[in-house]
């Protein structure tokens, strides 16, 4: 099991662009070292600032962040050699080789030359049979295996992938998921961005939800899956009540604003939901209803709720 050590540690991050634009809103933020961190959010959200300013590539403007202990203004360059970063795009078309590309990136890094784990890497990725071809000539989806395979040369601790879903096909997205879990396995702390939350519920450990800039929800995936998977169902009274009766004090229940209605929340995945103990001690206790509705609060609900912005 992975230790609870933050590895990345982002304290009070704002960032405000030229443009006067907010893009991010005191920002806090641990990853612990050897976990799945699924930064989940819809576009414009942020994901991209965030993890631009932790790699180096966009100032902060306030807050820290600390990657393995070196603060990445005044220490950049042993922070960043910590950091492997799978952009959304390929940003260079290059005549370069693919072996070559991946040479002259882990030299980037201070790392000295590891032609053995280079191998590794791209046969990890099916481009070892690729190694000489230039970068411009493949495919879509080769590049973005290069892309992947270029972030891991010089062996970071701390790989970050940007929305590393989006456009890819299905073999793609399988190789790069069996990767993630080795590199995991092998200690690596990986932080993906998504907007889809089947991703976030598939791979991650732990889920960061962002909106407008704010980090909402920072959760464990299992409680936030058991918090989500639950259902609420509302019992129409036929006549209002002024509180929730003391004997049904120790049930999860609330009551409506106006009193007409209790809204009672179960487990989907419990053996038993109480239900029918529910409805047996309303009962004894005088309460007739006119009218049972169950609702589901999906994760999926949860997050469009959360996540959508007023019109
Ligand atoms: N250089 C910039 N100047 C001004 N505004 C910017 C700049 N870069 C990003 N933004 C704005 O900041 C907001 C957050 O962008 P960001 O790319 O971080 O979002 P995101 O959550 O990664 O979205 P996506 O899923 O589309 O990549 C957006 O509204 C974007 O338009």
């Amino acid at each position: 099991m992975a230790e609870r050590e933050p590895v990345v540690s982002i304290r009070d991050v704002s960032k405000t662009y030229a443009t006067g634009f907010e893009a991010l809103k005191h920002v806090d933020l641990d990853i612990h070292r050897g976990e799945i961190f699924a930064l989940l959010g819809p576009n414009g959200a942020g994901k991209t600032t965030l993890i631009s300013i932790v790699c180096g590539i966009v100032n902060a403007s306030s807050g820290t962040v600390l990657a393995a202990g070196h603060d990445i203004v005044r220490e950049f360059r042993a922070a960043r050699s910590l950091i492997g970063l799978v952009p959304q795009e390929l940003s260079t078309d290059t005549f370069e080789s693919v072996w070559s590309t991946l040479r002259f990136s882990r030299g980037l890094f201070g790392k000295p030359p590891d032609d053995k784990h280079l191998e590794r890497v791209l046969r990890d990725l099916s481009l070892w049979d690729k190694k000489d071809a230039k970068i411009m000539t493949l495919s879509g989806g080769m590049k973005r295996r290069v892309l992947i395979a270029k972030a891991l040369a010089h062996e970071p601790q701390i790989l970050f992938l940007d929305e590393p879903t989006a456009g890819v096909d299905v073999e793609l997205r399988h190789d790069m998921w069996e990767m993630v879990r080795r590199l995991r396995e092998q200690g690596t702390t990986i932080i993906l961005t998504t907007h889809y939350i089947e991703e976030a519920e598939e791979m991650a450990d732990r889920i960061g939800v962002i909106r407008r800039g704010e980090l909402i929800v920072v959760e464990d995936k299992r409680t936030l899956m058991r918090k989500l998977g639950s259902k609420q169902l509302a019992i129409q009274l036929q006549a209002p009540l002024d509180g929730i009766p003391q004997g049904l004090s120790d049930l999860p229940l609330t009551l409506s604003e106006d009193g007409h209605s209790l809204v009672y929340t179960f487990d989907t995945q419990a053996d038993d939901t109480g239900i029918a103990p529910l409805l047996r001690r309303l009962h004894e206790q005088g309460i007739d209803f006119k009218d049972l509705h169950s609702s589901e609060t999906s994760l999926e609900d949860i997050f469009v709720s959360l996540v959508r912005t007023p019109a």
